[in-house]
């Protein structure tokens, strides 16, 4: 089996005079988090329509586990499961009854419900009428039809569109434990940046149809380093000191922050330097740029380029 989930290649696809996606080469690894990530409009549901064979691109591939999807749909689609948008139930029906319609149609044992009833926590509720569930146990129940087949590739579309927080919480659960509960890759796609960064381990950055970055968050954050910050009490002063040598250092309310990545040694000098100077420390800490800030860095520079 390929180590890739998915991979597309100059992946495009026009709206009449809006370019949703455009050459996209996306590469999802096996057994991984990735979130999928940009702003309203980036052209995440319609890369996700495209790998779900819903639509068509107008130019480019893509394929799951190595199977084309518009060649060999059937094999790229088998073992995938989806939730894409708020999913639609039978609201008369209970939890189980309608998971049970997924089961016979897709031919699997009767045990295939209770698990997905299970893995999603709702095995207290299945005998409700899905009129009485919250918007949360309906995505969650949606979740149990994506699992229902034990899928090895999840892929899912804003799944935390309006849950309240506990059920942003359970659903952020699901999705992290994902690889090694289901043992399923999970592409899922998110407008909000620091919600993705709490379950994903890989990201892929998307912008105006064009993706912007795809790696791991530990390369991304080793790419971008953050900076960092010192307390201090006079710290207008210090970052004065400091700007001979650190061109770039500012002072922000009883701190100095010193951007870019800063090594032990160098820590350690500038540390003594203003303690001997007789300045007070009372922290020194390597910061983390959100990804807010670096999906602002990576479109400012995109927008340079073009
Ligand atoms: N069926 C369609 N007809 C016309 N334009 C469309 C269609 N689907 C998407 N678009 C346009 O393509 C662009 C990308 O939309 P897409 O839904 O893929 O983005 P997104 O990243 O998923 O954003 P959102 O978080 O808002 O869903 C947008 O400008 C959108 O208006």
């Amino acid at each position: 089996m390929s180590q890739t989930a998915i991979r597309t290649e100059n992946l495009s696809r026009r709206f009449g005079r809006v370019t949703a996606v455009s050459d996209l080469g996306l590469e999802v690894p096996a057994g991984r988090v990735c979130g999928f990530l940009g702003p309203n409009g980036a052209g995440k549901t319609t890369t996700i329509r495209i790998l779900l064979g819903l639509i068509r691109p107008d130019r480019g591939n893509s394929a799951i586990f190595g199977h084309d999807v518009r060649k060999a749909r059937r094999a790229a689609l088998t073992g995938v499961g989806s939730l894409v948008e708020t999913p639609a139930h039978y609201l008369n029906l209970t939890g189980r009854e309608n998971l049970e319609i997924t089961r016979h149609l897709l031919g699997l044992p009767k045990t295939a419900t209770d698990r997905a009833l299970e893995q999603v926590g709702l095995t207290e509720a299945a005998n409700r009428k899905v009129k009485g569930y919250s918007l949360g146990m309906r995505q969650r129940l949606g979740l149990a039809r994506a699992l229902i087949d034990t899928p090895k590739l999840l892929i899912l579309d804003e799944p935390t569109n309006g849950l309240d927080p506990a059920g942003i919480h359970e659903m952020r659960n699901l999705i992290r434990e994902a690889p090694d509960r289901f043992g399923a890759t999970v592409l899922v796609s998110s407008h909000l940046l620091g919600e993705v960064e709490q379950t994903a381990d890989h990201v892929a950055l998307m912008d105006r149809g064009r993706l912007l970055f795809q790696d791991t968050l530990d390369n991304l954050h080793a790419a971008h380093p953050g900076g960092l910050e010192i307390r201090t009490d006079r710290a207008a002063e210090a970052a004065e000191r400091l700007k001979t040598r650190h061109a770039d250092a500012r002072a922000e309310e009883g701190r100095v922050i010193l951007p870019g990545a800063h090594d032990a040694t160098e820590i350690a000098a500038l540390n003594r330097e203003l303690v001997e100077a007789e300045f007070d420390i009372s922290g020194l800490r390597t910061l983390k740029p959100s990804l807010e800030d670096l999906f602002m860095k990576l479109t400012r520079r995109l927008g340079d380029q073009s």
